[in-house]
């Protein structure tokens, strides 16, 4: 089989301008990812991880250099197209969930599919389908307040997959919650990541969490250190 590359990084450089200085928080970082593939980043605080996923999701401009998603270099579409394009080919999660609050856990996991003029019928359909995945068919009707810290991070993550993403960003998806609970929503990401055929790229700063990926980077000078 041959894998398709998901996500590419080419010569990638951001910087800073603060005061007459300019920071260089990124330099020169080459990154493939394919089809499956399940990264992690680990990194010191301030060595730039935040800066770099941001860029990786298209929301945040490089200084110099390319970010691939499948083909196409995202920062030569305009707003409109990025937008379109991240709808479709991306799925973020963060450490705190961003669920809405007034909406149930089925409709917070629809919303990306209506957002995107799919019809409600098959968005609701889609968003059971996933909710099941990630283990919440007894929670469709609740709201986020009252849902668990766990089972919100369940509800985000099948919201970030719902539209059948290539690429997942997961910025400490696991930061805001207990040991035990973390280590659940780990093992849930290691299955999905399996089953989905979804490429996952994972910041954290849990070194154990880290570890199960299969690749696993340290970001340093600016640049990722495959460990
Ligand atoms: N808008 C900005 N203007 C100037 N400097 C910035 C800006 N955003 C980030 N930085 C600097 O860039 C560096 C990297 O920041 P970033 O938030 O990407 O680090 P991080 O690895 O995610 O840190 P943490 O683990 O603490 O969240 C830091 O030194 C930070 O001060």
């Amino acid at each position: 089989m041959t894998s398709k590359a998901v996500l590419s990084c080419i010569d990638l450089n951001k910087a800073y301008k603060v005061g007459p200085e300019s920071v260089s928080v990124i330099q020169d970082l080459q990154l493939q990812l394919n089809e499956g593939d399940w990264i992690s980043i680990v990194g010191a605080s301030g060595s730039g991880k935040t800066t770099l996923l941001n860029m990786l999701g298209g929301l945040d401009d490089p200084s110099t250099g390319s970010v691939l998603w499948g083909e196409q270099d995202i920062f030569k579409l305009n707003r409109k197209q990025l937008d379109a394009l991240r709808n479709q080919y991306l799925g973020f999660v963060y450490q705190f969930h961003h669920l809405l609050a007034e909406f149930t856990a089925l409709e917070n996991v629809a919303m990306p599919l209506l957002i995107g003029r799919t019809k409600q019928a098959d968005a609701l359909a889609a968003a059971k389908n996933i909710l099941d995945k990630v283990g919440l068919s007894h929670r469709y009707d609740h709201k986020p307040a009252e849902l668990s810290g766990g089972e919100r991070q369940r509800v985000a993550l099948a919201r970030a997959l719902v539209g059948k993403p290539k690429l997942v960003l997961l910025d400490e998806p696991t930061g805001n919650l207990d040991e035990h609970t973390a280590q659940d929503v780990q093992s849930l990401i290691a299955e999905l990541n399996r089953d989905l055929g979804t490429a996952f790229v994972v910041v954290t700063h849990d070194l154990t969490f880290a570890a199960k990926a299969s690749q696993q980077y340290v970001l340093m000078n600016g640049q990722l250190q495959a460990q």
